[in-house]
């Protein structure tokens, strides 16, 4: 039976060569000979030579240290940040990789606008501190709007005075797009044929579906407990695939009216909620056009709310100011606006 590369004793930076290389399981290398190993991943034959021998070793039993963990979550570029500090902030630098998260919310709120800047952070270089990275975007409500994204990649240009090459054509080159009208064509291709491009895609970070909750709300023809079936099913499949291959999946969500408490609620009922590791609740105040943003479920952040606006950039803080989440990696954020943007990056007149 495959493994994941995680169940096997050996060194963190291997490991995460290979996860980088979408080889995170065993069964990945089966096929391959030392010198394919070294050739696709850069690692040395002495270095191949040991993962073979530890992974053909069938009684090998490990589990990862806390402190290995600790590392991959403090390595830079462990998240992708949006281009509010406070966002950033509240969700302790970014949206996370490895996990499966949800921003939900009415119509309108900024759900998408989230999504589209992130498929423009999410490629921020390498060099200064981002991924590098591509996107694939799974667009069921037919939102997707590539000049809306070239609009906020425009912004980044002009902010960083070109040094940052967000060149139009540049960046749709690193975003795929996959139209989905059907749930039968949702359900293919998020238990069929998403890992499968995952593997042959190693620099796809992020993953969006936007929105989850349309075609299975409204286009279900079968029994209650068959979608709750299938709910369990898909979003066990975008678990899995965001912590094998390190990789950040973002759900939308719509909301449905709770008549016991009055207040609307994400769709897809409450089971839903225990799947996503990340809960992220938009609003936008129908008097005072305030958009609120509330962290409602985090495994490192306490449940805290902040304000933010939308502009041509996409999502950035509105003024008011906001009182410090707990857990953010970066303690200095607040005194230098670059960091609070970009935690790791090194342009001193960055300034929005
Ligand atoms: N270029 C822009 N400048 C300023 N605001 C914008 C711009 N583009 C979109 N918006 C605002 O973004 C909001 C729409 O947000 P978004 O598209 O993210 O909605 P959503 O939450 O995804 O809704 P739905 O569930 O219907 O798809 C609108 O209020 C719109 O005015």
């Amino acid at each position: 039976m495959s493994k994941s590369i995680h169940c096997f004793k050996l060194p963190f930076k291997i490991k995460e060569t290979l996860v980088k290389h979408r080889l995170a399981m065993s069964g990945d290398l089966s096929n391959l000979s030392i010198e394919q190993l070294s050739k696709i991943t850069h690692l040395s034959l002495d270095e191949c030579e040991e993962v073979v021998k530890v992974i053909n070793n069938k009684e090998s039993l490990y589990f990862d240290p806390a402190s290995i963990l600790l590392k991959r979550e403090l390595a830079p570029g462990s998240t992708i940040p949006t281009l509010s500090a406070k966002l950033n902030n509240l969700l302790c630098d970014g949206f996370p990789l490895g996990r499966l998260c949800e921003i939900a919310g009415a119509s309108g709120v900024g759900k998408t606008q989230i999504c589209f800047q992130l498929c423009v952070t999410v490629q921020l270089p390498e060099d200064i501190g981002g991924l590098g990275a591509d996107s694939l975007y799974i667009d069921v409500d037919n939102s997707f709007r590539f000049n809306r994204i070239a609009e906020i990649s425009g912004f980044l240009r002009e902010k960083t005075r070109n040094m940052i090459d967000f060149d139009e054509e540049r960046i749709s080159e690193h975003i795929f797009v996959e139209r989905c009208e059907e749930l039968s064509h949702l359900q293919v291709l998020v238990l069929e044929k998403l890992e499968p491009f995952i593997k042959q895609n190693p620099q796809v970070r992020l993953v969006i579906i936007d929105s989850i909750a349309y075609l299975l709300r409204y286009d279900f023809k079968g029994k209650a407990e068959e979608r709750n079936a299938l709910i369990w099913n898909m979003s066990n499949k975008l678990r899995e695939i965001a912590a094998t291959y390190n990789l950040c999946v973002i759900v939308t969500n719509h909301v449905r009216y709770e008549p016991e408490s009055g207040k609307e609620k994400p769709a897809l009922g409450n089971r839903w909620g225990h799947y996503c590791a990340l809960r992220l609740f938009l609003e936008k105040h129908a008097e005072s056009g305030v958009r609120v943003a509330t962290l409602t479920k985090s495994v490192n952040q306490q449940e805290a709310s902040i304000h933010f606006k939308i502009g041509p950039q996409g999502v950035y803080d509105a003024e008011e100011p906001i009182e410090r989440a707990t857990g953010s990696r970066n303690q200095d954020c607040h005194q230098e606006p670059l960091y609070t943007l970009f935690p790791y990056f090194r342009f001193p007149y960055l300034n929005f």
